[in-house]
């Protein structure tokens, strides 16, 4: 096991964060942790880089436990942080060459990684001009470069795709594929299910600093595949409306935004019946119907009760 978090326990003024949570990463996954604004993750990635102190439980890296090795562990992860941490007053070259100093490269050794990270994130062209002139998603790929210039073996990357343009959107990704066939493992988190089922080969659903459940996207899927996810458009829809659809018996939730209802519900050929019955004694109409596969979103719903795209 690469990573191994153990019971994991952070609290703020008494408020638990980071709730028991465990968590195991094999060598050459990548493993996407997916959970709503506040649900912990940025926490959880602090205390296994050693930033954030834990309360308790304990982190093994690299079969080492991290409070006894933290110095000689730290050398072989690379993190990209939420907020980009980057110089203004160096250029993309030279940030670079800091941040594989801090990890003891130096010389041509130093030179050549540089030259690397700067390939790998695709600045090569940009290495000599600064930050101030990039895009947030050029910046975001300089971020990613320090952290990768000393190729750790462990990479962890807190949401790195967050108000970036689509097309550095997926140049992150594809590195993030990349990165991962060339040998690093990777703690990938985020809050787009979408990216998150694209690139992990497992996935953990976070919320409220608990791993709600985990497993490869198609197991996580499974887990609800007796359930079905129904898109109603109405001429006029009302709480009221809505609750009564909620109380239908195999209705897990039922939630709406202007005419849009959206219904999770076991399969149950009869449900529809049932749901198009409320609707027209309520005197509204169905405009639309639309029954959708499990996706991962419906799965986060069900643990959890609520929607990302909510909190986003
Ligand atoms: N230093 C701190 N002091 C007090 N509360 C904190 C501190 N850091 C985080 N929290 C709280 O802990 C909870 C978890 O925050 P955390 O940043 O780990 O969540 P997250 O899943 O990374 O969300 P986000 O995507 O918004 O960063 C939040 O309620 C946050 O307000």
């Amino acid at each position: 096991m690469l990573l191994e978090i153990d019971q994991l326990v952070k609290r703020y003024h008494h408020k638990i964060v980071v709730d028991h949570l465990s968590l195991k990463i094999r060598e050459g996954e990548i493993m996407g942790l997916l959970g709503p604004n506040g649900a912990g993750k940025t926490t959880t990635i602090n205390m296994i880089t050693g930033l954030t102190k834990i309360d308790q439980g304990s982190i093994k890296i690299f079969g080492q436990n991290l409070e006894k090795s933290g110095k000689a562990i730290k050398k072989g992860i690379g993190l990209v942080p939420q907020d980009i941490a980057i110089f203004d007053d160096l250029n993309a070259w030279e940030n670079i060459a800091f941040f594989g100093g801090l990890y003891g490269l130096k010389g041509n050794r130093l030179k050549e990684k540089v030259q690397w990270a700067l390939e790998f994130v695709g600045l090569k062209d940009h290495q000599k001009q600064f930050p101030k002139k990039f895009s947030g998603g050029m910046k975001r790929r300089l971020n990613i470069a320090c952290a990768i210039v000393h190729q750790p073996k462990l990479i962890i990357m807190d949401e790195p795709t967050v108000g970036i343009d689509p097309q550095s959107r997926n140049h992150i990704l594809e590195s993030v594929r990349r990165l991962n066939r060339e040998g690093s493992t990777i703690l990938y988190t985020s809050h787009y299910m979408e990216e998150v089922d694209a690139i992990s080969s497992k996935i953990a659903i976070m919320d409220q600093g608990r791993v709600m459940a985990q497993g490869t996207s198609d197991e996580l899927k499974k887990m609800i595949s007796s359930e079905d996810r129904i898109l109603l458009t109405v001429s006029d829809a009302s709480y009221s409306m809505m609750e009564k659809i909620k109380n239908l018996q195999g209705v897990i939730d039922c939630h709406g935004k202007g005419k849009e209802i959206t219904i999770l519900a076991k399969k149950d050929s009869a449900l529809i019946g049932q749901i198009s019955q409320i609707i027209s004694n309520m005197g509204a109409e169905i405009h639309s119907l639309q029954v959708e596969k499990v996706t991962l979103e419906s799965v986060f719903l069900t643990l959890t009760g609520k929607t990302l795209r909510d909190r986003e």
